[in-house]
């Protein structure tokens, strides 16, 4: 099988909050397809995020997107032209109904033609399966329809590279399932990065995953490869084993360990999340629930 051909490369992106060094030299490259991007809290997502769509330049280090370079002000609006953002927390006007808030961000995508834009705003919150609700006001909307309205405004005109910053956080385990199907529908065709702090969203829709941490790229391959670097590195013990990097009491009242297993150790069948854990080692804490 011959590669995907890749449509972002970023490279050395450094971004400095104060004393922080919220992106510490990142280079990463994403094909069409959805990227996860995962890391703990703090970790510089949101930031890169920020970047990548082109709402904030960085300090250092640049990216190609789309065959767009955003450090020249045409590039930056051709990108942009072929990008949706769906930010961490979405600015909503609550008064607005669903419509009106996907009609407003179409505006400012420049769709001036008032009839092509209402088809493109029917359209999208068809694809979102909201068709139903769109004369609602958005703050009688529920959790997960409002992420939804969020997704349907980063869908307007069809963009190429779709950034989703967090989609998925509050919704209960049915809204989940059907986010995911939306996103990976959205992925087919485009580029897609997501991040999220969920490694089941990763498992169930990611081809490829970055883990970032303290501002660094800890990990970028397939959730496959992620979830190998566990193997032989998960055990499963009666008592809390003092050797684990990470240890959690499982609903059985067995604990699952992740880091060196002890000679003769219960071997377990690894998981993305015992690889993402051992991929952070040190850079949070560990896992004691
Ligand atoms: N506007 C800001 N001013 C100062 N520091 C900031 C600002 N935004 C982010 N930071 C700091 O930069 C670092 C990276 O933050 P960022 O929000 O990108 O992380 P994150 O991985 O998205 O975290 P989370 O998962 O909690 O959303 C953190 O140390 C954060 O405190």
């Amino acid at each position: 099988m011959t590669p995907a051909p890749t449509t972002l490369t970023a490279s050395g992106l450094t971004l400095r909050y104060g004393g922080t060094r919220a992106l510490d030299d990142v280079s990463l490259s994403l094909t069409r397809g959805v990227t996860g991007l995962l890391g703990p809290n703090g970790a510089g997502k949101t930031t890169l995020l920020r970047v990548l769509a082109t709402a904030v330049p960085p300090d250092g280090g640049g990216f190609r997107a789309l065959g767009h370079d955003p450090r020249t002000s045409a590039g930056r609006l051709a990108l942009r032209r072929e990008l949706g953002y769906l930010p961490q927390t979405p600015g909503f006007h609550p008064d607005f109904t669903a419509f009106e808030f996907v009609d407003y961000v179409a505006i400012l995508k420049e769709l001036t033609d008032r009839g092509a834009r209402h088809r493109e705003v029917r359209r999208v919150l068809e694809a979102v399966d909201l068709s139903e609700v769109r004369g609602k006001r958005i703050k009688r909307l529920s959790g997960g329809m409002r992420q939804r309205v969020a997704l349907a405004a980063a869908l307007v005109g069809d963009p190429g590279f779709l950034v989703l910053d967090e989609p998925t956080v509050g919704l209960d385990p049915e809204q989940r399932m059907r986010f995911r199907e939306l996103v990976a529908e959205a992925g087919e065709g485009r580029t897609v990065l997501l991040s999220t702090h969920q490694t089941e969203d990763v498992a169930m829709l990611c081809h490829r995953v970055v883990v970032l941490a303290h501002g660094r790229v800890r990990f970028e391959g397939t959730p496959a490869e992620l979830t190998a670097r566990a193997a032989g590195r998960v055990w499963s013990s009666a008592r809390r084993d003092p050797a684990a990097r990470a240890g959690w009491r499982t609903g059985t009242g067995t604990f699952r360990n992740v880091g060196d297993p002890p000679e003769g150790a219960d071997l377990l069948e690894p998981t993305l999340e015992d690889g993402y854990l051992l991929t952070l080692d040190g850079d949070s804490a560990a896992v004691t629930a």
